[in-house]
């Protein structure tokens, strides 16, 4: 045991690389692009260091050639979440009872490999399996995937040397960190790979072991997390990987008494299924399990008439569409004035009929396919709504085609009627809804802003009047968990947006920061008498 006390200094982001043509990193990233188009690889369950084959296969596609087979992968049932619940177990033994720094230097290990040597086999698989361009791609499973290790090790090194104080020399206090008692359940999503790797890391570098269901397209960059954390010495059974049936791993997993915590992020509906799982299992565990989840967005961008109208157009073409409008921080639906309306429609308008979308290889294509077939048909099924109804208009886009890939044109919306169903639902596509209102309305339509969904994740106001951004910035203040001025509503960055939002969107833990580190602890406070008295009397009974 080393008993030295060490520190981690702050990082610094992880750099974005350009990929200009003819960069190396363009070079390098194209050879892997057309590496893993030309194989198919098999996908096993990975559990307490062992692959598991179950032969009930499932299929990895291209999401923008969905006749292109990546992978198969196999699926976990009952008999191999039982496995995985018990290699956890067994595993945390040990893992809870080595220094911290070993941890750490785990977790920096992972990011140092995906920083260079693995950097272009994520992006690839990120790009090829989930559909992102090189750009989206870089700033998920490179740059977030690797800040988020950095940072918690930082984050981690923090925690542990918060120490109470010993305000007497006859006592000494001190804090012990000790990890959730049971395993920890990562449910992740398919549209960050940073928040995969992220979901299982951040409960492992502060001592627990996981079983990690990924989302089924998401696979392949999921897996190769798996082989990295390998190399950089995760021993065998701290995370194990189980693809599958959600509702199949969740009834197994919500049953056990070692069940100690859930670390999901994904939509509210699945959320607030596993709480009520959780809620009727409650007299089976051993401890009132950790509740961590971030979840949906309808996230909106509030236009004052002062605001500039290119940058609004910039940010709402940005904020809507990049990787198809599938984060949970995407402008989905935006106030703008009346008086700047035109102006604002025509600048999006020469944007939205420059970009192409299309296939991931293109590195021309701005936007790329959505994931899978069942999003495809519930996005496009709010764009039909639009078209047929009076409350509102399709003024861009509006068609799609999923013969070969899942493409579906940047589209807006005007909505006449500000409760519109696409103001107030979650839609997770290239779907932007506007509502234009007076512009002696501002405070008004704030309120509107408030009070239209259920959520609460990011925001924006754009203006150059500082005090009416000072109201948008008090009358929405429980409106957004992240809150942007002059800004699109997406791209938080580690270390400097702690990321998430309450409402319906979340437990708002704050994903990138020690906020979400210290629900995977489970402290003991330590108090050590060095004089104990010997007189059970209080001074002034002797009296
Ligand atoms: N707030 C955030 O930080 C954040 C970030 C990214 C995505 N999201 C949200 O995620 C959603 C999109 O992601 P998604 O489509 O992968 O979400 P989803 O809820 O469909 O799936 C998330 C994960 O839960 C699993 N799952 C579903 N039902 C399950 C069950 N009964 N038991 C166990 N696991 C189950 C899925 O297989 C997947 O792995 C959007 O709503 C988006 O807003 C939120
Ligand atoms: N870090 C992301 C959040 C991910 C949601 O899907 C952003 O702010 O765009």
């Amino acid at each position: 045991m080393n008993n030295s006390v060490f520190r981690f200094e702050k990082p610094k982001n992880e750099p974005v690389l350009s990929y200009a043509p003819n960069s190396p990193e363009r070079l390098e990233l194209v050879a892997e692009l057309e590496r893993m188009s030309s194989q198919q690889i098999d996908i096993p369950l990975i559990i307490g260091g062992k692959e598991i084959r179950t032969g009930n296969l499932g299929k990895v596609v291209m999401p923008h050639d969905h006749g292109h087979v990546l992978a198969t992968y196999h699926m976990a049932g009952e008999k191999e979440v039982r496995m995985a619940i018990e290699a956890a177990v067994e595993a945390r033994k040990k893992w809870e009872n080595i220094p911290w720094v070993e941890r750490a230097s785990i977790a920096i290990r992972v990011a140092e490999l995906i920083a260079k040597k693995y950097r272009a086999v994520m992006n690839a698989a990120t790009m090829l399996g989930q559909s992102k361009n090189a750009f989206q791609a870089e700033i998920d499973s490179a740059c977030e995937t690797i800040d988020f290790l950095r940072f918690n090790a930082y984050y981690m090194s923090q925690i542990y040397a918060d120490q109470p104080m010993s305000p007497t020399t006859d006592v000494v206090n001190r804090m012990e960190y000790r990890p959730l008692e049971g395993f920890v359940f990562a449910v992740t999503p398919f549209n960050f790979t940073a928040i995969a790797s992220n979901l299982c890391m951040s409960p492992v570098i502060m001592g627990n072991a996981v079983v990690w269901k990924p989302a089924t397209t998401a696979i392949l960059s999921n897996y190769y997390l798996m082989q990295i954390y390998k190399e950089a010495g995760l021993p065998d059974g701290i995370i194990n990987f189980i693809p599958g049936k959600g509702s199949v791993i969740g009834k197994e997993i919500f049953a056990h008494r070692e069940f100690a915590g859930v670390h999901f992020t994904g939509s509210t509906w699945t959320f607030n299924s596993f709480w009520s799982e959780i809620a009727r299992n409650l007299p089976n565990y051993r401890s009132y399990p950790k509740i961590v989840g971030e979840t949906g967005g309808k996230d909106f961008v509030m236009v004052h008439p002062s605001a500039d109208v290119q940058q609004v157009a910039v940010a709402l073409v940005r904020g809507a569409f990049e990787f198809q409008g599938q984060k949970c921080s995407a402008a989905s639906r935006a106030y703008i004035p009346k008086s700047m309306w035109y102006a604002v429609k025509d600048s999006m308008g020469k944007m939205l009929t420059d970009i192409k979308v299309g296939d991931v290889r293109n590195f021309s294509n701005f936007v790329n396919a959505v994931i899978d077939e069942a999003a495809f048909d519930s996005i496009t099924g709010y764009i039909e709504k639009a078209r047929n109804t009076k409350d509102a208009e399709i003024v861009f886009g509006g068609t799609y085609d999923k013969s070969k890939g899942y493409f579906i044109q940047p589209t807006v919306i005007l909505a006449n009627d500000p409760h519109f169903v696409t103001m107030e639902e979650e839609i997770f596509g290239p779907v932007l809804t506007i509502h234009v209102y007076e512009d002696a309305k501002f405070e008004e339509t704030l309120e509107l802003v408030d009070s239209t969904s259920p959520y609460a994740l990011t925001g924006s106001i754009f203006s150059n009047d500082r005090y009416a951004t000072e109201v948008a910035f008090e009358k929405l203040k429980y409106a957004a968990g992240n809150f942007y001025i002059n800004d699109k509503p997406t791209g938080a960055v580690v270390g400097q947006q702690p990321f998430g939002g309450a409402r319906a969107s979340g437990t708002n833990d704050k994903a990138g920061s020690y906020l979400n580190l210290i629900r995977w602890t489970n402290p003991r406070s330590i108090k050590e008498t060095l004089n104990p008295p010997t007189d059970y009397r209080y001074p002034f009974l002797a009296e």
